[in-house]
């Protein structure tokens, strides 16, 4: 344990049960591994990045306008949330636009690509690529997981998470100021992520960092430097649920970069979420037992929630 695996992402076609044996193994013990040929293009990324810029280079009183109204839709201003209520002092040093699959056409999307109508197309294509990605990357767990035909085998997954159905499924953009404060001052504060999988890119300034155990408090936190073209992908706490802890949904946060602090660091992230209704119960895998399941919650109240239930619950929390 101590660095997270780079997966060549090629396999899933070639060789999808090699490829989900690397994937079963790196979420059986750290939660976090980077893909490298997962098909995105760099062009798109690239493009987005810089609408992200030009968005967050915008006065506040502009970004203000477009305020996050309901969940995961909209702008958050700096210190707007809390990702880790028990720990941080000030809120998380971060600024975010959230854009959902039924937000597209809003106004405030038409905002963040400054009205320019192919660049929202690219937004559209962005959020379906990564969503196709997140739910290829839920194929190899229910390959790793040993899921019976019967039960949907490789498919498991796919009728909980169609692009068609409601869910919270977000695309966010992150943009961190330049600080100048402490080093351990969080940016962004410590947190598991809600959903099934999440994807995430760093553009050149790195700054997260995992921790490889969420039952001994003690171990050291690992930095998860900036791979060029490839995509980080972590566990979230929908799957750590449905396999009582077999996979881990790993503590993360960003920490600001002493090397770097003066430049800004953006990142994006796709976080695919379960359709609301689905229930966080243990899967039909013959590798997770009744045993297990001590560990597989981080909050116990979440235990009989539905995936809508227990984001709207975690949610709640980090804007307290
Ligand atoms: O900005 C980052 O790199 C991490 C953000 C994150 O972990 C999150 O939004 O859940
Ligand atoms: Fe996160």
């Amino acid at each position: 344990m101590g660095t997270i695996p780079v997966i060549d992402f090629s396999l899933f076609t070639s060789d999808p049960k090699e490829c989900a044996r690397q994937i079963g193994e790196a979420s059986k013990d750290i939660g976090f591994f980077y893909i490298k040929n997962h098909g995105v293009c760099q062009d798109l990324i690239d493009r987005l990045f810089s609408c992200s810029e030009r968005f967050f280079q915008q006065p506040l009183e502009s970004k203000n306008r477009y305020l996050m109204k309901d969940l995961f839709h909209g702008y958050s201003p700096i210190n707007a949330e809390t990702l880790d209520l028990e720990n941080q002092r000030q809120g998380d040093l971060k600024e975010t636009f959230d854009i959902m699959k039924h937000t597209m056409n809003e106004e405030s999307t038409k905002y963040f690509v400054q009205g320019d109508v192919a660049e929202q197309e690219k937004v559209v294509n962005f959020y379906k690529t990564l969503h196709r990605l997140a739910n290829n990357i839920l194929q190899c767990f229910a390959i790793a997981l040993e899921i019976p035909e019967s039960a949907g085998g490789r498919y498991f997954f796919d009728n909980s998470h169609q692009l068609e159905s409601p869910c919270l499924t977000d695309l966010r953009f992150l943009h961190y100021p330049p600080q100048s404060c402490d080093p351990e001052t969080p940016l962004c504060g410590s947190h598991t992520d809600y959903g099934s999988v999440s994807l995430l890119i760093q553009k050149d300034v790195g700054g997260l960092e995992v921790q490889a155990s969420r039952t001994h408090k003690d171990v050291p936190w690992i930095p998860v430097p900036v791979i060029p073209n490839a995509i980080l992908v972590n566990i979230g706490d929908h799957l750590q649920m449905w396999t009582n802890g077999l996979l881990k949904s790993t503590k993360h946060r960003v920490t600001y970069d002493p090397q770097q602090h003066y430049r800004p660091r953006y990142s994006t992230g796709f976080f695919l979420f379960a359709n609301a209704d689905t229930k966080l119960d243990p899967i039909p895998s013959p590798l997770i037992t009744q045993e297990m399941r001590a560990e597989a919650v981080e909050f116990e109240e979440g235990r009989n929630m539905t995936a809508g239930e227990y984001v709207a619950w975690r949610i709640k929390r980090t804007y307290a």
